[in-house]
């Protein structure tokens, strides 16, 4: 019993740590600035008092504008007079009135993102971001309530780069949703399928319609969602290219729908994430799942003792990947990512995570949250 009081002292310990940590709005937020790091995928957090003015690494912000905006920004949108427009970093002195919860997202209206956070939240606001920083950066700094994260799809597996994120930021996973991601084929009124020589979407998008694409023999390019996609085709008047998106999108942004439903697989489902500031109260009334990150010493079986901490436990794994976190002489440290089906709050679950905590090196619970039972 005692040694489960710690464990159970270790998950709070955190969680108020998490609590001191809490920011209120800048004063000066137009003062700071966030070093971005195009190629290397370490995410410089913003610390207290960081003005950035000057910095010599700071290269400001990625600007979707600049594809998108700067192009043709004169072009009137059916039906939609007033689209919100993505939050950048110059907007974080921005504030949001409303008592609707506020949901940021990566990606433009129209993204799949959008419609999952309406699916998680029914009734929220849901923000767009250009990227995925900038919505993490908008819970730490209080601007919205939540963040809704992609983080695996039933075609293409685990997205990697939405791991690593996690690891970078101080949020919690409160919730998962899965959405049932059905593609469109976008073209601008009077384009024929025989028209396209390219087609724009987000390179997961391209990827989960794979055999579509290759029968059309178009080129794909890789965009940052699939709505700045449909956005694109649509301000440019592109005559050659089509976009894979979402049906919405294409009411949006007035573009034809040439075909439906051509992901690969029609069961096609992306499992997102709801991230908050403070991690939810974990409880055992109802299925919960708890995420983990853990690394190891090098040595035969090291994985196999790790994952024998659930096993001798009769405890799930729902899912377990890993991601390499950094090179040390001739091989590869490797983070370790777990899902296991069991709350924080039930006593085997905290048994098992003191017991690997014996042996990992490191170890961090990305949160514990109600199981989406329904289906996608
Ligand atoms: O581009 C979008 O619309 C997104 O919401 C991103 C995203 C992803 O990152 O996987 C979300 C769902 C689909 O799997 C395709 C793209």
């Amino acid at each position: 019993m005692a040694s489960t009081a710690v464990v159970r002292t270790r998950w709070f310990q955190r969680s108020s740590a998490v609590g001191e940590d809490r920011r209120e709005p800048s004063k000066t937020p137009s003062m700071i600035a966030i070093r971005w790091r195009r190629k290397a995928f370490a995410i410089a957090s913003v610390q207290e008092g960081d003005t950035g003015n000057g910095g010599g690494n700071n290269i400001g912000p990625l600007e979707l504008n600049t594809v998108f905006d700067d192009l043709q920004p004169e072009i009137a949108f059916k039906d939609t007079p007033s689209l919100p427009k993505p939050l950048s970093v110059s907007d974080v002195s921005g504030s949001f009135n409303g008592s609707r919860l506020r949901v940021a997202y990566q990606g433009l209206p129209g993204a799949y993102s959008e419609a999952a956070a309406a699916k998680a939240y029914p009734n929220c606001e849901a923000v767009p971001c250009e990227l995925f920083e900038i919505a993490f950066d908008a819970v730490e700094r209080w601007l919205v309530e939540r963040a809704v994260l992609p983080i695996e799809n039933s075609l293409g597996g685990s997205i990697h780069r939405n791991y690593d994120l996690l690891l970078h930021h101080k949020l919690h996973i409160v919730g998962e949703v899965k959405y049932a991601v059905r593609h469109c084929l976008l073209a601008n009124p009077g384009v024929k399928r025989e028209d396209l020589k390219r087609v724009l979407s987000h390179p997961q998008a391209l990827a989960q319609c794979e055999h579509t694409l290759t029968k059309l023999g178009v080129v794909r390019e890789a965009v940052d969602d699939t709505a700045g996609a449909a956005k694109f085709v649509a301000v440019n008047k592109l005559q050659d290219a089509g976009a894979v998106a979402s049906s919405s999108a294409a009411e949006i942004y007035g573009l034809d729908i040439l075909a439906q439903d051509i992901q690969d697989d029609p069961d096609n489902v992306t499992r997102f994430l709801m991230l908050a500031r403070e991690p939810i109260i974990p409880g055992i009334d109802k299925p919960f799942k708890t995420s983990i990150v853990f690394s190891l010493e090098e040595g035969p079986g090291v994985l196999f003792n790790a994952l024998a901490v659930f096993a001798m436990r009769d405890i799930n794994l729902t899912k377990a990947c890993f991601n390499i976190l950094y090179r040390y002489t001739w091989y590869f440290d490797y983070l370790f990512y777990v899902d296991f089906e069991a709350s924080m709050a039930a006593v085997n679950a905290q048994n098992a995570l003191r017991h690997l905590k014996e042996f990992a090196t490191f170890l961090r619970v990305l949160g514990s949250y109600p199981m989406d039972m329904s289906q996608a």
